[in-house]
């Protein structure tokens, strides 16, 4: 196998990311495809209690892991494989077991502040921005983190305005400039799936 292709998928919350990732993986052979969502390397928080967690910035660089995550991807890229951590939404920390995997031709890795860090961006070869407009962000977190993440809407919104829309604007918004290709409204946008399948398959050929 030759060295296998980083592509970041970046954008704010509820832009698309893992809508994308979904559907570029649903156009290529699995076996060439790993996904890695940057969700997975928050840090872990069994040590505090829930009320503890609760209150953590979720959405300032300090609360990843990224060293772990940064050598996890170097030894991807070196071909071996990782036992990946995996994160609980509802607890706000780590779940107990972790996740295998292995070294792909093509390593997606997907999540809201990855342009931050000097470091990880350099490991990547293609940078991807997930652009969708603001209102439609929260009206999808809204409706996500009430089904899936166990959330309520007074929850949603208080973190909305204290911690995610000031980080988004301080991290995530500025770095758009580091993107390759900028992709607006996410996982619908057909045209952009398509060029950027093309790209991988040509790369894959290669
Ligand atoms: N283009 C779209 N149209 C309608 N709903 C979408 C679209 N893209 C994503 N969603 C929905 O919005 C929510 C957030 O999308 P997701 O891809 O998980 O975003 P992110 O990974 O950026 O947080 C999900 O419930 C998803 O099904
Ligand atoms: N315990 C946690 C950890 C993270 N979040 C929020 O998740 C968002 C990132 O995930 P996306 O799928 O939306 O990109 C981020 O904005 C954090 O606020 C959380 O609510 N609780």
């Amino acid at each position: 196998m030759s060295k296998p292709i980083l592509i970041g998928i970046t954008g704010g919350t509820g832009s698309g990311k893992s809508t994308v990732s979904r559907q570029i993986l649903k156009h290529l052979p699995e076996q060439s495809i790993a996904i890695i969502p940057q969700d997975a390397y928050y840090k872990n928080q069994d040590h505090l209690p829930l009320e503890e967690r609760i209150k953590v910035n979720y959405d300032h660089p300090f609360s990843f892991e990224t060293d772990l995550l940064t050598r996890h991807l170097k030894a991807l890229q070196n071909g071996e494989s990782i036992e990946m951590p995996q994160y609980d939404f509802e607890r706000h920390t780590r779940k107990k077991e972790t996740l295998t995997i292995e070294s792909r031709n093509i390593i997606i890795l997907e999540g809201i502040l990855l342009f931050d860090d000097p470091d990880l961006r350099e490991l990547m070869d293609i940078k991807i921005f997930v652009d969708t407009d603001a209102d439609v962000r929260i009206i999808r977190r809204i409706m996500r983190d009430i089904k899936e993440r166990g959330r309520s809407l007074d929850s949603v919104i208080n973190q909305y305005m204290t911690t995610v829309r000031p980080a988004h604007l301080q991290f995530v918004e500025p770095n758009k400039k580091y993107a390759d290709i900028i992709i607006p409204e996410g996982g619908k946008n057909q045209v952009a799936i398509d060029i950027i399948v093309t790209k991988i398959k040509a790369i894959l050929e290669d």
